[in-house]
């Protein structure tokens, strides 16, 4: 007799035109097949986001339309990327509650109706003040005083409540700032280490709204969806616990500049003008540790500030300096005053 291949799992990505959600949706499809990874937001997507597979529109809120989604498309696994991020879910408390946890419950009963595998990430923002601030260890002290760290905390509890109590196959794994050319940050405390670069192809000059010695964990969005697939795909037996630092390096705004200086223009300016982000983000770690994440799924991240720096300016140099033979998918951004999307609530 010949052995069966299982078919490629469906998976759904929830949020997916946010910063990080293209990066996944494309990865996942050049894995599983175009058709059985579906993307979804309530955004309208570009022709050129609707052209690489399917795409529905998924408010998180509405349960029975994501239940409909999952029977329709027959979906497996979902990865949640909706959220309100943490610069934004301060600036409108009632939508970061409302999205990060009654969007994140509906996900979960959802993957527990269906028997669905749930991926959901977390971040350096679920820890808080009184968190060890070095090498911060995957279980310690969290008691974050943000609406977006208090949201994600309520969504680690949940996810492993439901994975003990219901068997929900629930993974996490918390993210430090992650930098990347392909989309626009969307309204974290973490922004500023993408905007500098647009900036610095842009005037050559940036004001950050973080003190110049703030140093915070980042990563790499290859590093970080590379980490992200290999958590989905992990076996169950493999996984000791199912919520995980991950660490890849660490930097300050006087850091980044200096490397910007270095490898793009050394008259590369930048001053200091810190805003209420300086306040969430010197409640964060500077350092993960992530250990766990290390030696059960083999998070191993390669990119450190000058390969970071070195990949964001070749990436973004052709959206700012085009040449006669170059068209770059990417767009220029446009850097608001605070840095922070307007969101209403209702959205
Ligand atoms: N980007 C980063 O540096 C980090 C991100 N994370 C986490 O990774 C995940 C993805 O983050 P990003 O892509 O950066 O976020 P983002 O803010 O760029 O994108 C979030 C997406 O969620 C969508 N959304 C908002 N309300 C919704 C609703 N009611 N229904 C459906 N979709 C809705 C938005 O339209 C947006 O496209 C989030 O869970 C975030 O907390 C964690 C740590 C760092
Ligand atoms: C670290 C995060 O979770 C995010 N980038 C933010 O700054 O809110």
């Amino acid at each position: 007799m010949v052995a069966q291949q299982a078919p490629p799992p469906r998976v759904l990505v929830t949020g997916s035109l946010g910063q990080l959600g293209s990066t996944v949706v494309n990865t996942l499809r050049a894995k599983f097949g175009q058709d059985n990874v579906i993307a979804s937001d309530i955004k309208k997507p570009t022709v050129q986001q609707r052209s690489t597979g399917p795409f529905v529109y998924a408010d998180v809120l509405n349960y029975r339309a994501l239940d409909q989604i999952v029977v329709d498309y027959g979906i497996d696994w979902v990865v949640h990327f909706s959220a309100i991020l943490s610069a934004a879910g301060e600036r409108n408390p009632a939508l970061g509650l409302n999205v990060n946890i009654n969007g994140f419950q509906n996900v979960l009963e959802l993957a527990k109706a269906h028997r669905l595998r749930l991926l959901s990430p977390s971040t350096m923002g679920a820890f808080g003040p009184t968190t060890p601030k070095d090498e911060t260890p995957d279980l310690t002290i969290m008691r974050p005083n943000t609406i977006y760290g208090i949201s994600k905390v309520h969504m680690e509890l949940l996810g492993e409540y439901y994975c003990e109590k219901y068997g929900v196959d629930f993974r996490s794994l918390r993210y430090p700032g992650i930098i990347s050319a392909d989309s626009p940050p969307g309204g974290g405390t973490t922004d500023y280490a993408v905007d500098i670069f647009h900036a610095a192809l842009k005037s050559n000059r940036y004001t950050s709204f973080l003190s110049s010695d703030m140093r915070l964990p980042m990563a790499y969005i290859d590093d970080c969806i590379t980490g992200t697939v290999q958590l989905l795909e992990a076996p169950q037996e493999s996984l000791t616990q199912r919520v995980y630092n991950v660490h890849a390096c660490a930097f300050s705004p006087r850091e980044l500049a200096q490397e910007i200086c270095r490898q793009h223009s050394p008259d590369f300016a930048i001053d200091y003008s810190p805003d209420f982000r300086e306040d969430i983000a010197s409640t964060w770690p500077r350092t993960m540790a992530d250990t766990a994440a290390r030696r059960d799924w083999g998070w191993n991240p390669v990119f450190g500030t000058s390969d970071i720096v070195r990949e964001m300016l070749s990436k973004l140099t052709p959206v700012y300096k085009p040449s006669a033979t170059s068209v770059s998918p990417i767009q220029p951004i446009a850097i608001a005053s605070d840095g922070v999307p307007a969101i209403e609530v209702g959205n």
